[in-house]
């Protein structure tokens, strides 16, 4: 929780607020820990440790042993996550990432998130988002000048985590799977586009 909150005050302070900004708006009211297992993988070149995803946590702190695999897609296809998107003003975008499988194993890591309630986005839009783009006028002007793009609704954002979300999380068919259906869940992004 320390660690959380004062990532929450730098984040705050990056958006020019205050720096209890976040925490007094409840980024941090719900805590998460969730550990992973992935088992040694003999035939990694056919499986998923996890498929691409966005975390649907406002900020999420990961910790990861020395096996490694964890990559994070370097260009953004466009998914972000409503919760940390609106009350940033899109400065803050949750990234797409995804853990490859390894022949050494087992690999452990423990992510924590740190969230609001998100059954009620629409809360967070009409009335502490409004605080937010209140108190961030710079950050609000910044915002529109980068930003050619369409933005996508709510709804929207969420189908497609939805969608993500429910992928199966690895193959576990006998039968060789073809190269495109492995691409396709792992979103068809070469090695190249991501960051380990
Ligand atoms: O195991 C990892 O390194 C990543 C886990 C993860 O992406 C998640 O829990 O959302
Ligand atoms: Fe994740």
């Amino acid at each position: 929780m320390k660690v959380g909150d004062l990532l929450l005050e730098l984040l705050s302070e990056a958006l020019g607020l205050n720096p209890n900004h976040l925490k007094d708006i409840d980024c941090a009211e719900g805590v998460v820990v969730l550990g992973h297992y992935y088992p040694a993988c003999p035939q990694p070149e056919l499986c998923l440790g996890a498929s691409k995803h966005s975390d649907n946590s406002f900020l999420t702190v990961l910790l990861q042993d020395h096996i490694g695999g964890l990559q994070v897609l370097l260009r953004t296809t466009g998914l972000t996550y409503p919760m940390s998107l609106l009350i940033s003003n899109d400065r803050f975008k949750s990234s797409e990432h995804r853990v490859l499988a390894n022949v050494v194993g087992p690999r452990i890591s423990v992510a924590t998130f740190l969230h609001r309630n998100a059954s009620n986005l629409e809360a967070v839009w009409t009335y502490k988002g409004v605080v937010v783009r209140r108190k961030s006028a710079k950050v609000q002007d910044e915002g529109k000048k980068s930003k050619g793009k369409e933005k996508r609704s709510s709804g929207e954002c969420f189908s497609r985590v939805k969608a993500l979300v429910e992928l199966p999380l690895c193959l576990t068919s006998r039968s060789e799977p073809t190269s495109s259906k492995l691409n396709k869940l792992r979103g068809s992004s070469s090695m190249a586009n991501y960051a380990q």
